[in-house]
């Protein structure tokens, strides 16, 4: 559930109607909702119950600042892929102890700044990480906690690109190298073995493959006790999906449970969550204006200010994202239109035959536009990148400007 909804035929964002946020700061424009984000990530945090456990919000669905330090203050710990990613945890006010770096490519430059910042753990993906990290925490004086991630082999069933935990993918390290890998990490005097972790994919629908990747795991959690090589946290990843359309994932706290229950007799095995998506997605929208209509000759168009570069994940995986306008007009004629963008390409698109009672100068929202959204804009056509406000009770903050290019190109010009 989020805090987008109508009253009246208005579109609200928790307390505030949007087209007012829109008046004021312009479109296009992503909107966050402080309340959501707090149900979400509260939805996790309690379903564990008493197991010890830590939440690691997966910063790359959604990495502003106002959004990073709702969860901070919630106690959230964070699941970062890059420096940048660390260095925006920590301006916004979270723990670097409760920092899990994920990702197959980091660079010895990275490694050095999570040492001097003592994350929780890196979650290595290699064996040559694993002596790249050694080496630089020899290099500092250090020693570095480390957890592998492995590969399960589960079919995530999910889209393609965002599969992860399969043979095929290029993501951790394979389930038959991992006591050898681990003896290895056990053998370097600058590494510290904590962890074990993997992440099968994202938008994942059905709760048996996270079901099958833990047991997999808590299987060679055990072989590497024999080997008196001892875990003390098990990460699970992130990847639950949410409801754009008609898809129907499990609930974040059934999630939540299921992976709880399955370390029942484990009271020394801290559970590790790293959500993303089930977390943001719901809590943001990005809305966008329509500039023209245009009816072509098998199609109606209706051109918007916001594009690809601004939501990609239609154009990239073909996502559907439901569109609404901010109005209603109950007694309008609907005609279907496809919602496209300003950018010159074919597959800059928003929505496709999408049935809407809309006139020039009205502003739709794109829903479930939170995780995965910003994050992933550009400036592709020289465009600027949105501005993006977080609603926090009743007041609506901006929480990162407008980029400087567009004073840049209004200066230029003279446009005032
Ligand atoms: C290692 C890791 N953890 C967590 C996540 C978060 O995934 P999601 O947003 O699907 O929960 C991802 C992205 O898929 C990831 O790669
Ligand atoms: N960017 C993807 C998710 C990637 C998950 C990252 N490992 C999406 O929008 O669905």
């Amino acid at each position: 559930m989020d805090y987008f909804n109508y009253e009246d035929g208005i579109l609200y964002a928790e307390d505030v109607a949007v087209q007012e946020i829109a008046a004021e700061y312009g479109t296009p424009l992503y909107i966050y909702s402080r309340k959501t984000l707090e149900r979400h990530w509260r939805a996790f945090d309690s379903a564990v119950g008493n197991h010890p456990h830590l939440i690691c919000y997966a910063v790359k669905a959604n990495s502003n600042l106002g959004v990073l330090s709702v969860l901070a203050k919630l106690g959230s710990g964070f699941d970062i892929v890059s420096a940048g990613e660390l260095a925006r945890v920590i301006e916004a006010g979270g723990d670097p102890k409760k920092v899990v770096f994920s990702g197959v490519g980091k660079t010895a430059e990275e490694i050095e700044y999570a040492l001097a910042c003592n994350i929780l753990c890196f979650n290595v993906e290699s064996e040559s990480e694993l002596q790249r990290i050694s080496d630089v925490a020899v290099r500092c004086g250090k020693v570095a906690n480390i957890s592998l991630r492995i590969n399960p082999d589960v079919d995530a069933k999910t889209h393609p690109y965002i599969s992860t935990g399969l043979k095929a993918n290029k993501f951790g390290i394979a389930s038959d190298r991992a006591l050898a890998t681990y003896e290895l990490a056990a053998s370097l005097p600058n590494l510290h073995v904590v962890g074990m972790d993997c992440h099968i994919g994202s938008q994942l629908t059905e709760l048996s493959p996270f079901v099958d990747a833990l047991k997999r795991l808590l299987t060679l959690i055990d072989q590497l006790a024999d080997k008196n090589i001892h875990i003390k946290h098990l990460d699970v990843g992130g990847g639950l999906g949410v409801r754009y359309k008609d898809e129907q994932p499990p609930l974040p706290d059934a999630y939540a449970q299921a992976m709880a229950e399955q370390m029942q007799g484990r009271e020394d095995l801290m559970l590790i969550l790293e959500p993303g998506r089930a977390i943001s997605g719901n809590a943001g929208i990005l809305v966008t204006k329509v500039e023209f209509i245009k009816a072509g000759e098998e199609k109606n168009f209706a051109i918007v200010d916001a594009a690809m570069n601004d939501l990609l994940r239609p154009a990239l995986y073909s996502a559907w994202q439901e569109i609404i306008p901010l109005k209603q007009k109950s007694n309008a004629t609907p005609t279907v239109y496809d919602i496209v963008g300003p950018v010159c390409e074919t597959g800059d698109f928003l929505g496709k035959d999408r049935k809407l009672a809309i006139s020039e100068g009205d502003l739709l929202a794109v829903r479930s536009a939170g995780a995965y959204g910003f994050v992933m804009a550009s400036n592709y056509n020289s465009r600027c990148r949105p501005a993006e406000i977080l609603v926090d009770e009743n007041q609506a903050h901006v929480v990162r400007e407008r980029e400087k290019q567009k004073d840049l190109w209004k200066g230029e010009h003279k446009i005032s």
